[in-house]
């Protein structure tokens, strides 16, 4: 039999035989087995367990119930041994997890109203496994908490940790404060749920935005933990990164977690090791002149845990990376792998395989945690691979993990996930030049594709694979829609199911561009190429909808190689359409909310860069002349307030030449004030009514020689 075991165990002996589940279980051990995974046992099998019926043994080592497997329990944390044959069930863990662990495999292994008869002997590679809602931006719901922490139990990871960068209470500048009644019950709710699942519930700190190195913000934070165990919390951890000054002295932080870790984690019987995120916590930005991780290395307690992103902020994990902070920090590292989070990508979902780090690292951390999007459903698809990958590193096959997770949380309609998820995994250009694969079947076939069509010898089955795949893309947008087994997730992912259905139209529509523009259907080439542009336009009014933040506002789907194949087709259709019927159809399928005009000749043909809420000028290395009353216009697709303009036209002294004005209505204009800032960049803003039109004229005697470095305008609704 082909054993499907999330995560892949360690050792399994199938015998190829089974047997009908039985209709009752005979519970042997209770009294002495893990509460937990008695409890979960009950809640699985129901009345059919009892004090009669087939024998199912459950206990640690050392238990009597389980005393027959002593030697065939692995010596290891959370290690197990299962066996199912035709005499008896055993589920024997090495401590009371690896028993919880055993009922989790023991639950997976039905299968169509059989147990197949195996032995499993298994452990984790590493110890400390989970994730870390560590991201800027909305932290999870509780709601959403409560159903990680249950996938959490159902996928052997034992760690979450508690530390969203705008949670005021968890950072700056309610630490010191404890949590309000109502934020106070839900955490121990968390912890409750945790419990039941096995989880390390870790709550963390954020004290060194404002920290003071005074006894005073010592006892706060010693308070607070207090506070928090009070709550139920056994796992603590203090994070000190993106921080500068004063809170990122490394002697002054070690004797905090120093003090920390002798009066409060050692004198506790129940809580487990501290964890620190340090200043540093990648090799980017280590500074051996600094001394700081050599101060960590040698002066912190040998006990406290060091977490460690990688060579970069945003990394993919390498043994030979995990072995030089090993040497650094005197321990191994507990890794915070910046994984599927997508604060720095925020129009972006995550979606696509966990691959890249090393399968032979497991040596050098003590944990691995990952930190989400805060999208918390769809985060779950990185989160299954991770437990996989972190339990069982040389098993451990990113496409067959990548596929059994989506099956797992979309049962319903794999193939529409699939394709779905397949197309929305890059992250496009980012300030961490992070990226990954995305659209890695359809991208040889556009490449190709786009190739013949240019030199005017395309392959028709290419062009058919094309069509299929943008077919699949709409089909899957409108299955997922109408899903309802997955709700809080098909919520989350709404607005970039309405993309990708406007991607799947448009791109099916482009292609039939083609076909008509080689009939001379002039009629349906242009039904086509309308179609096409108003689909850009919904595109374009969806992207300013929904997922509106400060950072990278709207909703980007299939931007590395579906989105750019609609646009190069659209293209190059369009222009042998001009070509052959002496036309002068605009070639750019993209809405642009933004027309620039200007009579200064070298900004005529100057790119805008559109985002959802404003509008930059791409910045000029050479010299512009601007002739006096040679100007620059926007003119915006509706009335708009203008919060923010800012030029810089690298010219020192005042711009007593220039204006900038705004107008409603092209006829009307006010002169808009600018104040120039410490970078010399001139700012202005325009509160007062919505306008249409921003425009900057050189009202001058003369032609002035200025550097475009920066021009743009931000609108809002
Ligand atoms: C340890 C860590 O990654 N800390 C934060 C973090 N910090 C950064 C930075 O890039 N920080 C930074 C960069 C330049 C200057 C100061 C701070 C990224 N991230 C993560 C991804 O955006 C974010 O989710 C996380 O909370």
């Amino acid at each position: 039999q082909d054993i499907k075991v999330q995560p892949s165990p360690r050792q399994v002996n199938v015998t190829g035989k089974s047997m009908t589940i039985p209709v009752a279980f005979r519970l042997v051990g209770e009294q002495e087995a893990n509460p937990h995974a008695i409890a979960l046992l009950k809640q699985f099998l129901g009345d059919r367990l009892g004090t009669e019926g087939f024998p199912l043994y459950v206990g640690e080592k050392g238990d009597r119930a389980v005393r027959g497997a002593k030697r065939l329990i692995p010596d290891h944390p959370e290690g197990y041994y299962l066996s199912i044959t035709d005499k008896a069930i055993m589920l024997a863990g090495n401590d009371e997890r690896g028993t919880y662990y055993a009922v989790r495999t023991f639950m997976q292994l039905f299968h169509e109203g059989h147990l197949p008869f195996v032995g499993i002997q298994d452990y984790p590679d590493v110890r400390f496994r989970g994730v870390v809602e560590g991201f800027y931006g909305t932290p999870w719901s509780h709601e959403a908490r409560l159903r990680q922490l249950q996938f959490y139990g159902e996928n052997k990871l034992n760690t979450y940790i508690y530390g969203p960068k705008d949670d005021p209470f968890h950072s700056s500048p309610n630490w010191r404060k404890p949590y309000p009644a109502k934020e106070a019950a839900r955490l121990a709710e968390l912890v409750k749920v945790a419990n039941e699942n096995e989880v390390d519930f870790v709550w963390a700190i954020h004290p060194g935005l404002d920290i003071r190195w005074e006894t005073s913000d010592r006892d706060s934070l010693m308070a607070k933990f207090e506070h928090m165990y009070d709550l139920g919390v056994r796992s603590f951890a203090v994070f000190f990164d993106d921080i500068s000054g004063e809170g990122a002295k490394a002697d002054r932080q070690v004797e905090l977690l120093n003090y920390i870790d002798d009066h409060f984690v050692q004198v506790k019987p129940d809580v487990t090791p501290l964890i620190v995120c340090p200043t540093e916590y990648n090799k980017g930005w280590a500074r051996p002149e600094s001394g700081y991780l050599a101060t960590i290395g040698e002066k912190l307690n040998p006990s406290v845990e060091v977490m460690w992103t990688g060579d970069r902020v945003i990394s993919e994990i390498t043994r030979e990376g995990v072995e030089w902070i090993r040497e650094q920090i005197k321990r191994p590292s507990y890794i915070w792998w910046n994984f599927p989070v997508s604060d720095y990508v925020r129009d972006h979902l995550l979606l696509g395989e966990v691959y890249g780090n090393g399968k032979d690292i497991a040596g050098s951390i003590s944990g691995f945690v990952a930190n989400p999007m805060e999208w918390a459903e769809a985060s779950k698809l990185a989160i299954y691979c991770v437990a996989d990958y972190t339990w069982n590193m040389q098993s451990y096959d990113r496409f067959r993990s990548w596929y059994r997770a989506i099956r797992a949380i979309m049962p319903e309609n794999v193939e529409a996930f699939t394709v779905f998820a397949r197309h929305n995994s890059d992250l496009g250009e980012n300030v961490h030049r992070f990226r990954r694969e995305e659209s890695v079947e359809i991208q040889p076939v556009a490449e190709r594709f786009m190739k013949g069509y240019r030199e005017g010898h395309y392959d028709e089955r290419d062009f058919l694979a094309l069509q299929d795949e943008f077919e699949r893309v709409a089909e899957a947008a409108d299955l997922l829609l109408i899903d309802r087994e997955n709700e809080a997730l098909i919520e989350e992912i709404t607005p970039w199911l309405h993309q990708f259905k406007i991607l799947g139209d448009a791109g099916q529509e482009a292609l039939a561009m083609i076909k008509a523009g080689e009939r001379g259907d002039r009629e349906l080439f242009l039904r086509k190429y309308n179609h096409v542009k108003a689909l850009r336009k919904r595109s374009y009014e969806l992207e300013r909808q929904f997922n509106q933040n400060p950072y990278q506002p709207g909703v980007k789907t299939g931007t590395t190689v579906l989105q750019p194949l609609v646009l190069d087709v659209f293209t190059e259709a369009t222009e042998r359409f001009n070509r052959q019927n002496g036309t002068d159809l605009p070639l750019l399928a993209d809405y642009s909310p933004c027309k620039l005009t200007t009579n200064v000749p070298q900004l005529e043909h100057l790119p805008l860069q559109v985002y959802p809420s404003r509008v930059h000028l791409t910045p000029l290395l050479e010299v512009v002349k601007w002739p006096a009353g040679g100007y620059l216009q926007l003119e915006l697709d509706d009335a708009y307030r203008i919060p923010g303009t800012r030029l810089n036209f690298d010219v020192k002294g005042d711009l007593s030449w220039g204006v900038m004005e705004v107008s409603a209505d092209g006829e009307t204009w006010q002169t808009v004030t600018l104040t120039r800032d410490a970078r010399g960049r001139l700012n202005g803003k325009w509160e007062d009514t919505p306008v249409k039109f921003v425009r900057f004229t050189n009202t001058g005697e003369g032609e002035q020689q200025v550097y475009l470095r920066e021009f743009y305008v931000v609108f809002s609704l």
